[in-house]
């Protein structure tokens, strides 16, 4: 295919939101399937780049997006991306899950954290309700510290620390995340307001402040085990959220 015909394949797929320090470069929808509990589901898939505005402060057009993609190693920065179900747009209601990226749990299913159950019962609740967006944020690792301070924060939790005490002895704050970017592609798939998926009720207050229409809170706990017992308990007791029973298995 030549690049006129790229071009023009692409630019109706990708959408710009213009923020006054960046841009968002959101590109979908793409249809995902995907095997949930045995049967497929599908998704639509949309990813979104950011870019800083340029000196001239006009964004990029997505020609000029795509005609300069090999000039950059997008693998080496993180992408982060949203996978929507059902009609969200219109829906009178539908559930979000803003979830942060967890190399080990997700990915590797440690059982360390809740981070991978999360994952898959979030989209467990958003295909059951029939209308919801599941948010991956890429650049969210260990609450915002990233994966290789993560693994220094795990040694130093084996030392005794919990995970807030690991965080703050290697310099930073509990929690750094930031939804700003999230919150702008999800006002640009659907304005009316949403259900927010997560335990944390300081996460439903900075998603409130940074502009998110959230109209209630929908819980999301695993099971407590031998090895996430006091990754959960510090939540409860440091981190704000929200209490349950902890039963051990
Ligand atoms: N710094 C640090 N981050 C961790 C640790 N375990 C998991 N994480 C990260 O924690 C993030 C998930 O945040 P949590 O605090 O578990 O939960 P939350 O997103 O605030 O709240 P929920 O919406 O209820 O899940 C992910 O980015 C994980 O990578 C840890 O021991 N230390």
């Amino acid at each position: 295919m030549n690049k006129k015909d790229v071009i023009s394949v692409l630019k109706n797929k990708i959408r710009t939101i213009e923020d006054p320090a960046y841009d968002l470069h959101v590109v979908g929808p793409i249809q995902l399937p995907v095997e949930l509990d045995g049967q497929t589901k599908v998704f639509q898939w949309y990813s979104w780049l950011r870019k800083e505005k340029r000196e001239n402060g006009s964004a990029e057009t997505a020609e000029e997006l795509i005609e300069s993609l090999n000039d950059f190693h997008y693998a080496d920065l993180q992408q982060s991306s949203v996978l929507v179900y059902g009609d969200f747009e219109h829906s009178p209601e539908a559930l979000i899950r803003m979830h942060s990226i967890c190399h080990t749990g997700d990915i590797f299913g440690s059982q360390r954290c809740d981070c991978g159950f999360q994952l898959k019962q979030s989209m467990r609740m958003i295909t059951e309700h029939g209308a919801g967006a599941l948010f991956y944020l890429a650049n969210h690792e260990g609450r915002g510290i990233g994966l290789f301070s993560k693994a220094m924060a795990y040694l130093l939790q084996e030392e005794g620390l919990d995970t807030v005490e690991a965080n703050v002895a290697l310099g930073f704050a509990d929690d750094s995340r930031n939804y700003d970017e999230a919150i702008a592609v999800l006002k640009l798939l659907r304005e009316a307001p949403v259900s927010l998926i997560t335990n944390n009720p300081r996460k439903v207050d900075a998603m409130r402040k940074a502009g998110m229409n959230i109209s209630s809170r929908l819980p999301l706990w695993g099971e407590a085990t031998v090895y996430n017992q006091k990754y959960l308990s510090t939540k409860i007791a440091k981190s704000g959220h929200f209490e349950r029973i902890l039963a051990n298995k």
